[in-house]
């Protein structure tokens, strides 16, 4: 496949309501859409890391600096058939996978597109539609918490995930279960906001029938998680700590978790996501697709990759308007059902840009060809 050219550009997407996790606030999402071109087609990706180092070590202008500098001069100069060869060419850079992932991942769509298929199609993907849940993020107050989550019940949403942090945990997980029951499907992720000094915690929070504990210790840690699940009977889901398969492969092989979040960015990409699901797949152990606040472009990938078979639990793929008063695709990410979105059935992605909203939103645009990077 020839990829002719590769366009990046940065957008600032306003947020509806701060988005407030163990590690900091957000109210706009700053993100780098990017283009891969070739044979009269266009993929699309977009860059997933948070404007701070936070989450992961990487930051939207860290992802400029290794697109600019490695990866897009390797995928002008490099003969590449499939998109698995962009996951080889960066295989000897070390990890900065969001980066990698934004490029892999508009490879993958314009591979998709010039062979007539869908992504999902092309990932070996087999669903039609996906069941999908809702992260709720930290709110000034627990009421304020479970209104929020009223509504996201009250729209459909198959699982509801909060966020938690020392001091806003149990009381949380209590109201939560005193409101709506013991049949919701609600989980916390901590964002490895706690130790193992805080054990007493965890073990309270096992009384709550919760669907998993997600993250709770160090974000480089699967040692300590391996104790953890040793001591609760709800599962652990390792989230910032898997970035490869083989990570999952130690963690599975340590008893360090019973579930893992994938996130297209995280791990490198698409090619590497699919690794990781079969490898889990092959272990019995269910995986789920994460979210990092995605505009409807990271959205359509992230459906896609769900519509593997081991994504067996509902993912953070919520619909466009639970952030956006307006999206960057047409059509909006939406229910098709309560709780359920379609994977499209179009070429790729299966959504077209809104190219009034991105040039409302962009700050920046670039454009790369083999010329330019040779020079
Ligand atoms: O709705 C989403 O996109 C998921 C939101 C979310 O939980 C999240 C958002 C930003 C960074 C990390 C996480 C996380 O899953 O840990
Ligand atoms: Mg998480």
């Amino acid at each position: 496949m020839k990829i002719e050219k590769i366009e990046v550009r940065r957008l600032h997407l306003p947020l509806k309501h701060a988005f407030e996790t163990s590690f900091g606030v957000q109210t706009k999402r700053d993100f780098l859409l990017v283009s891969a071109h070739g044979e009269g087609e266009t993929g699309y990706a977009e860059s997933v890391a948070m404007p701070f180092p936070f989450y992961n070590e990487e930051t939207t202008d860290t992802i400029i600096y290794m697109l600019e500098t490695f990866l897009i001069p390797l995928v002008l100069t490099s003969p590449i058939e499939r998109p698995e060869d962009v996951a080889r060419l960066f295989a000897p850079i070390r990890r900065n996978n969001m980066a990698k992932a934004a490029i892999e991942g508009a490879v993958w769509d314009l591979y998709a597109k010039q062979k007539g298929m869908t992504l999902a199609q092309a990932l070996g993907g087999e669903r039609t539609e996906i069941e999908v849940g809702v992260s709720v993020g930290i709110e000034p107050s627990v009421e304020d918490v479970v209104q929020k989550v009223e509504g996201f019940v009250a729209e459909g949403y198959k699982k509801i995930k909060v966020k938690i942090k020392p001091g806003f945990d149990i009381a949380l997980i209590e109201a939560l279960r005193k409101r709506f029951g013991d049949s919701l499907p609600l989980m916390a992720d901590a964002n490895s906001a706690y130790t193992l000094e805080q054990i007493d915690i965890m073990k309270e929070l096992d009384q709550y029938n919760l669907i998993m504990i997600e993250q709770p210790l160090a974000h480089d840690d699967i040692v300590d998680h391996a104790f953890l699940q040793n001591q609760l009977k709800t599962p652990i889901c390792l989230d910032e700590s898997i970035h490869t398969a083989e990570d999952a492969r130690r963690a599975i092989e340590l008893g360090s978790c019973k579930i893992i979040n994938i996130k297209i960015g995280r791990v490198g990409g698409l090619t590497e996501s699919k690794k990781i699901h079969d490898l889990c797949q092959a272990h019995n152990m269910p995986v789920w697709c994460g979210g990092m606040l995605e505009s409807g472009i990271g959205r359509a990938h992230n459906i896609a990759i769900t519509s593997l078979p081991n994504f067996t639990i509902p993912g953070d793929t919520s619909t466009s308007n639970r952030y956006w008063e307006q999206d960057i695709v047409v059509p909006e990410v939406a229910f098709l059902k309560p709780g359920i979105l379609a994977v499209p059935d179009g070429p790729g992605i299966g959504y077209a840009i809104n190219w009034s909203a991105v040039q409302a939103l962009q700050v920046h645009e670039k454009s790369y060809t083999m010329a330019d990077v040779k020079s």
